[in-house]
């Protein structure tokens, strides 16, 4: 087995972050649509806690955010004319396009891809596969920017391959990691990769939800184990429980989390619980390990708390000195049953008779208002040390990073951003020269395509 860490790469909040309500089936998307936002504030909150877990000593990057206002999309839909003519043609005709074309959702970088490291695939590469995001307008051409991210940093092809995203058509509605988990031994260790789907496209009688749509397709999911070489004995795909994706579960990481060989899930999560399980439990078994069930019930927390508090949308990190943390939003606190059984659940671990032993919490408030918890601001990537070596290094959160990135939010992001502002061509402005000064920071010139 080789030596490897998980790398997580957590979106940087760009400088339009706004409530625009694009996200139908996305609870707090929709509830918060058109209140004022605050920009630096999500950039600082998230840099807060890419800071802390690294001084903790887990390893941990950033994903740059896309170029906004995406003026190719509102070109390519008839707005025409400067920059700012665009802009008024499109705030005055279409304001919720023009929202599309500012969203900073590529900060949920749970989104950017899916991930298969070294030790899953046929020709021990790292694989990556940029999400088509296809369900929604604002997010549909985040894989342009993420596809030429994800190359820019991990170039070298003895070690990775970025693949295009799958057809953008909703046969294969892919929402990368959101709905994707790794288990095994250890994180070098051959392990399981975990596809959770929303429906079938072929097969009209699989469960679908009815009210919200399932973004994820089972079709996409085999065609990403496909790209990536991963052995079958060691996939599974599981249906997600279609009530619970009427109940705001819009992805599968808002209702179970994995790590090492803990599953952390909720009883209504899959469409079918005993299968999942004995599926994962004979995958696991493949690899010589035990699957951990973690189960929480629907009497200890209803769906409705699981998703207000964003519990299951939590980060659970392996310690480097051994033992589970969980990374929570402060909302979990706020929410009774969860707050309740968080502190159940780590006093049993601290005992030493369950996996999670510790609580890590941030506040994100911002994020959170959109529908994006911890998990979602993340992307999970395991890296051997070679392979650490071989990516680009500007990227890896450390004191002196942090340290030039806050000034950098300070100088160039607003601390208000309202519907209203987004007709602003002043605010397109500022967003290309703090994208100018972030290539510099990070060291990738030519990271955006501003042709
Ligand atoms: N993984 C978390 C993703 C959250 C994201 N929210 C949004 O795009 C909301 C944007 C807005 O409504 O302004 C989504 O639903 O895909």
């Amino acid at each position: 087995m080789r030596n490897a860490r998980e790398f997580n790469f957590d979106g940087l909040v760009g400088p339009s972050h706004n409530y625009a309500g694009l996200s139908f089936g996305n609870v707090a998307s929709f509830n918060n649509v058109r209140s004022a936002s605050n920009p630096r504030q999500a950039a600082l909150q998230g840099l807060a806690k890419m800071r802390a877990l690294a001084a903790r000593g887990f390893a941990q990057g950033l994903l740059p955010p896309q170029a906004r206002p995406n003026f190719r999309l509102l070109r390519r839909l008839g707005f025409t004319g400067t920059d700012a003519d665009v802009l008024a043609r499109a705030y005055r005709e279409s304001p919720v396009i023009l929202a599309c074309a500012y969203s900073a959702s590529p900060m949920w970088t749970a989104n950017a891809a899916t991930v298969s490291p070294s030790a899953d695939t046929a020709d021990g590469r790292v694989h990556f596969t940029a999400a088509n995001l296809n369900n929604k307008l604002h997010r549909a051409e985040e894989h342009v920017q993420a596809t030429r991210t994800l190359r820019a940093l991990f170039a070298n092809p003895d070690r990775f391959v970025v693949h295009d995203p799958l057809p953008s058509t909703p046969a294969f509605g892919d929402e990368g990691a959101a709905n994707h988990t790794r288990f095994a031994s250890a994180h070098g260790a051959a392990g399981v990769e975990f596809f959770v789907y929303g429906r079938v496209e072929f097969d009209p009688s699989a469960p679908a939800p009815t009210k919200y749509p399932a973004r994820q397709t089972l079709e996409a999911s085999q065609a990403v184990a496909r790209l990536h070489g991963l052995d079958a004995a060691r996939t599974v795909f599981a249906s997600q429980n279609p009530a619970v994706i009427d109940q705001g579960v819009f992805h599968n990481d808002v209702i179970a989390v994995g790590n090492g060989n803990v599953l952390f899930y909720h009883d209504q999560a899959f469409a079918d619980e005993a299968a999942t399980l004995e599926a994962l439990r004979r995958a696991l078994g493949v690899t010589g390990t035990d699957l951990r069930a973690v189960r929480v019930d629907t009497g200890v927390v209803p769906v409705a708390d699981a998703v207000a508090s964003y519990l299951f949308n939590s980060q659970l990190l392996s310690k480097p000195d051994g033992g589970m943390a969980l990374v929570v939003p402060h909302e979990c606190r706020e929410v009774a049953t969860v707050a309740r059984y968080l502190e159940q659940l780590v006093a049993s671990g601290r005992s030493g008779n369950g996996a999670i032993d510790e609580l890590i919490e941030f506040d994100l408030r911002q994020s959170m208002r959109n529908g994006g918890g911890p998990a979602c601001l993340r992307l999970r990537v395991v890296l051997t040390d070679e392979e650490a070596a071989a990516m680009h290094q500007g990227v890896l959160m450390t004191e002196d990073l942090y340290a030039r990135l806050v000034p950098w939010v300070e100088r160039h992001y607003r601390d208000r951003v309202e519907p209203k502002d987004l007709a602003d061509p002043q605010l397109a402005i500022e967003c290309a020269a703090a994208l100018e000064d972030l290539e510099r920071i990070l060291g990738l010139p030519g990271l955006y395509d501003l042709s």
